[in-house]
């Protein structure tokens, strides 16, 4: 496609933990590219999806979330948030209408209109909020920022997200492509790969599972029979963390391990060998290593 006839451009989705970002990419991208978890603060890394809308490119960021830093893991989640916003064309301001709380949106939308990118307000979840304290809330905050458009989405059912995604499309200046139209995800698949074992930890252990655990790609092989073999590390904060992740004689990671290879290899296409071990490392949020391999500055 030439320059001529394509547009291609960036669309920076901001929003508080568990807003839906996650959720609406996979939608906008129609495959799963970012994980998403009824927990909060999960998207640590800077996922990178790719939507493609007839003649034009979209290269969307989805942003880890932005709110009120009090750790140092925070505090950089934070700054690469910002940092996401800064080359887009185009600002997603997604509000989970139910459970955000206005207080804490309001910093953020000021922030915001001090902007110069173009700005759409996505009220999400309209599955199930009231109508009336969502046009309210529209209201409200379209009062404090300029949005160019105000959108009113379900990104689980897929609702009103094609309405959506043809405003962005036009609001994409015009140039060529930047990756190949087969190439959905330029997130690498080592991380993906990591992305879903920690998914996994979650969905497995539930309340047991420490917020400060992560999970570190250590290599990623294509073997000569065309399957794959990723090896991880799970990394947590206490020796003491240790027998909850193994679990009685070892089955839970074996489980975790289980569940995330045949996910993994539903994904990638390709028979997937799964390692996974354990690593007790204290402090490891003020590790800059660490924080490289999952994307963010230190
Ligand atoms: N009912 C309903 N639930 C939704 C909708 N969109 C997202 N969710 C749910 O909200 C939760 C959070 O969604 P995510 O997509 O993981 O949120 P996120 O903003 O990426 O969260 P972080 O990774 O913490 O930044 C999940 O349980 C989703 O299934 C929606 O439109 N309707």
């Amino acid at each position: 496609m030439t320059e001529q006839d394509s547009r291609c451009g960036v669309v920076a989705i901001i929003g508080a933990p568990n807003a839906g970002k996650s959720t609406l990419v996979n939608q906008l991208v129609g495959q799963k590219v970012a994980i998403t978890s009824a927990k909060a603060q999960t998207t640590r890394a800077r996922m990178l999806g790719i939507a493609l809308h007839g003649n034009t490119q979209m290269i969307l960021i989805d942003t880890p979330g932005i709110f009120s830093p009090r750790r140092k893991l925070e505090r950089a989640m934070v700054s690469a948030a910002w940092e996401g916003t800064q080359a887009a064309d185009a600002v997603v301001l997604l509000v989970d209408p139910i459970k955000q709380r206005r207080h804490e949106l309001e910093p953020l939308v000021e922030a915001l209109s001090k902007r110069p990118e173009r700005k759409i307000l996505v009220l999400n979840k309209v599955d199930k909020a009231k109508k009336e304290p969502l046009l309210e809330l529209a209201q409200e905050l379209g009062a404090k920022a300029e949005f160019s458009q105000v959108f009113f989405v379900s990104a689980l059912t897929g609702d009103g997200v094609p309405e959506m995604k043809d405003e962005l499309a036009g609001m994409m200046p015009e140039a060529a492509w930047m990756y190949p139209e087969d190439q959905v995800s330029d997130a690498s698949e080592r991380l993906l790969a990591a992305e879903i074992t920690r998914e996994q930890l979650y969905r497995q252990l539930h309340e047991e599972l420490p917020y400060d655990s992560a999970v570190r790609p250590e290599s990623y092989t294509q073997r000569a029979d065309g399957s794959v073999e990723i090896r991880q590390q799970i990394v947590i904060g206490k020796a003491s963390q240790k027998p909850i992740v193994l679990g009685k004689g070892g089955s839970r990671i074996k489980a975790i391990g289980e569940a995330a290879r045949t996910e993994l290899a539903e994904i990638l296409g390709q028979k997937v060998h799964l390692f996974l071990h354990v690593k007790v490392s204290e402090n490891w949020d003020e590790d800059r290593e660490i924080y490289e391999e999952i994307g963010l500055d230190y």
